[in-house]
């Protein structure tokens, strides 16, 4: 089983953003995709879930030709967790939730108690259960965004694509979060790929990162090789000190000019 881009070129129309980028994410592996802002992180998942069409390349789910599934097989085997965006209708954070559902139901179906069940214990894991009667358009960012890994894990798929899924959460919730990810993976046998600024939680959790830069994949790898002092420096112009701590985990702290 896998998700993967076979020599994909991104863009938009007059605008090609990266070009011949191969990966391929596997059953319980974790992949973190690092890049400097507008470097195509969001371009390449789009084009990955087939909301996009590619400028060239394939993207493909366990060997089939992403333009050979329908939006409902799409949604079957991969999740996507897109940035926190405004809300625009007015549902409650459990309705949102149980949509995450929706890809296993019939035309027309209703969600039954046991989807309202599932969605419940994805809140639950999330630790915002107390909000599932809760306006999603009345919460903040960082709970709107935790509602949004919770329909994810309720939509229970085989992948799950995550942009930048610890962005607008604190410090606690980001360790929440990337446990969850974690426990994704290593018990639930998921394949996890998520886009991140920070090269701390790619560590913390990547089985493999890969590096998007000047309109390709520069690295991809086990993090402690990819993210080496010198890479990040000359990807983000900062120097970075790489250290190891006494347990055995690696951290990157930039130095302030
Ligand atoms: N809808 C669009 N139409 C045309 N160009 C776009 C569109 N969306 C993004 N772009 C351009 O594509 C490039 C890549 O953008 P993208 O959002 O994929 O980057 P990113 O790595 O996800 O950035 P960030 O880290 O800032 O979220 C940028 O140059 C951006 O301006």
């Amino acid at each position: 089983m896998s998700l993967a881009a076979d020599h994909l070129t991104i863009g938009y129309p007059g605008h090609v953003v990266g070009r011949d980028m191969s990966l391929a994410v596997s059953a319980g592996e974790i992949v973190c995709l690092l890049g400097p802002n507008g470097s195509g992180k969001t371009t390449l998942f789009r084009t990955l879930l087939g909301l996009l069409p590619a400028n060239g390349g394939t993207a493909r789910i366990d060997g089939s030709d992403i333009r050979a599934l329908s939006r409902a097989d799409i949604a079957r085997r991969v999740a996507f967790v897109p940035q926190a965006h405004n809300a625009m209708f007015p549902y409650s954070i459990l309705d949102m939730v149980t949509m995450g559902r929706t890809a296993h139901l019939g035309l027309f179906a209703q969600p039954t108690a046991g989807d309202r069940e599932t969605a419940l214990r994805a809140l639950a894991a999330l630790g915002i259960d107390d909000l599932a009667g809760a306006d999603y358009t009345a919460v903040s960012g960082g709970q709107r965004q935790l509602a949004l890994i919770a329909r994810a894990l309720a939509q229970d798929t085989a992948f799950v694509v995550m942009d930048e899924p610890t962005a607008s959460l604190d410090f606690g919730n980001q360790a929440l979060v990337l446990a969850q990810i974690r426990d994704l993976s290593r018990h639930q046998g998921k394949g996890v790929v998520l886009s991140t600024h920070d090269p701390d939680h790619a560590l913390a959790i990547g089985d493999r990162v890969a590096l998007l830069s000047d309109g390709g994949l520069v690295a991809v790898g086990p993090p402690a090789e990819v993210l080496t002092a010198e890479r990040l420096a000359s990807v983000y112009g900062v120097a970075v000190t790489v250290t190891r701590l006494d347990d055995g985990r690696t951290v990157c702290v930039p130095t302030l000019g």
